[in-house]
């Protein structure tokens, strides 16, 4: 499905879940919940009129800590273009567009209180959640049986099971909702029965960069710390999956904190909210599942005692690329520099860390990255947007003539890192 037509559909989606949701507002708030739910429906329907006859993009009128920023932005748009022509929706680069969509759907939300707080996109990312609750217990259950047997493991076979489950956490990365225009996309299936058949669809496989790293603290004396930072995407199956990544890293000793980075809201439908990486912790404790609610556990506490810690930046959910974020978002710069390693799961991180340009299949990926490297950093992401880099001469092209949809089926992906240069 093309942008063109993806994008309308993700906003017919929202004013049927407002529509849906009407009795709650109504008993919520009463009749001025039901004019709320009437001005956010009209708000959104012109909205999609707008993207749909390729409107100009309009400045926004909220006033939010990141209005100006966005306004700014459009403004240096405005000067891309010549002769006093207006960016429009499908006139403006496709990552700005698209970024702009969620931005205003927020906006509408935000001019409609008191409904204002409503998360347009938390009933389908509950719903993935529930989808694939089943390949998730099964990954519960195989960290605490790991767990069970781990301390007499030799550094051999913590590298593979790290290994496994730095995989399980890329392969999670195809349960997003905005590709699938917010239709049902959830993982029904163990995916650790699967690794090897998968592997083949590793294009960058960088693994053992980032296990030299980790192996430094597992290795070194008790007072040494490694800190792993972990840029979210996904609610559902896939924040499950990068739970079971950061648990593992503690209980084996490669990590001492995670960190994690979440969105201050609704975002590219399926993208985790402070709200959702909560919930999706006390689910899982809640479960009648002994190792799921092993796991909720655990986490629960880890939080407690700081081995996790949740951020929360807007810098995230602007349309800058990350070359940028030295100047724009200088303290979440500095943040990720006290990191020993970045991870940014996802394709939309995988866009704005590459600027999503044309780049030839081969460029390294450090170049590509132009100024950014606050820390050793590495992309998992399946490929739902065409723009790679760093790959071997030859397996670009060699794909292109055999699938061409290879770079946005979610079939192939990559474990890529950099280090700092
Ligand atoms: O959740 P992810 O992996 O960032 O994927 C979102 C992707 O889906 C799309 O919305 C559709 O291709 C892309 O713009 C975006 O890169
Ligand atoms: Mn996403």
């Amino acid at each position: 499905m093309k942008v063109k037509d993806r994008l309308p559909q993700i906003l017919t989606k929202v004013i049927d879940t407002i529509h849906r949701n009407k009795n709650k507002f109504l008993e919520d708030y009463g009749e001025e919940g039901i004019e709320a739910e009437k001005k956010a429906i009209s708000f959104f329907s012109k909205l999609r009129n707008e993207l749909q006859t390729d409107k100009p993009i309009l400045a926004l009128s909220d006033q939010q800590p990141d209005t100006q920023i966005w306004n700014q932005y459009l403004d240096y748009q405005k000067t891309l273009l010549s002769n006093g022509e207006e960016p429009s929706w499908f006139r403006s680069p496709w990552l700005y567009v698209e970024c702009y969509m969620y931005r205003r759907i927020q906006e509408g939300m935000c001019l409609s209180p008191p409904i204002s707080g409503f998360d347009v996109f938390e009933d389908v990312k509950k719903e993935s959640f529930f989808q694939s609750q089943p390949a998730m217990l099964s990954l519960c259950a195989h960290l605490q049986e790991l767990k069970g047997k781990m301390s007499g493991f030799s550094n051999t076979e913590v590298r593979e099971e790290i290994h496994k489950l730095l995989q399980v956490s890329l392969w999670g990365n195809k349960c997003d909702l905005s590709i699938s225009g917010g239709q049902d996309n959830s993982q029904k299936t163990s995916v650790l029965s699967s690794l090897e058949d998968f592997k083949a669809f590793i294009l960058v496989d960088d693994m053992d960069s980032l296990w030299n790293i980790l192996l430094r603290n597992r290795d070194g004396n008790n007072e040494s710390r490694t800190r792993v930072d972990i840029v979210l995407d996904n609610a559902g199956f896939e924040l499950v999956t990068d739970f079971i990544l950061a648990d593992a890293m503690l209980s084996l000793n490669l990590a001492t904190e995670v960190h994690f980075h979440g969105k201050v809201g609704p975002w590219y439908v399926s993208d985790t909210t402070k709200h959702d990486y909560d919930w999706t912790i006390q689910k899982c404790l809640a479960t009648n599942n002994k190792w799921m609610s092993k796991c909720g556990q655990t986490w629960k506490e880890n939080l407690k005692k700081g081995r996790w810690v949740y951020h929360q930046h807007l810098f995230w959910t602007l349309p800058h690329e990350y070359c940028t974020m030295a100047e724009v978002a200088p303290d979440l710069y500095t943040e990720l520099q006290k990191s020993d390693l970045v991870l940014f799961k996802g394709d939309l991180n995988y866009r704005k860390l590459t600027g999503d340009r044309k780049w030839d299949y081969t460029v390294p990926f450090s170049e590509a990255l132009r100024s950014f490297h606050p820390a050793p950093l590495c992309s998992i992401r399946t490929l739902k947007a065409d723009v790679q880099v760093g790959l071997q001469e030859g397996v670009g092209e060699r794909l292109s003539a055999a699938e061409t949809d290879w770079m946005i089926s979610g079939k192939y992906g990559v474990i890529q890192f950099s280090p700092v240069v």
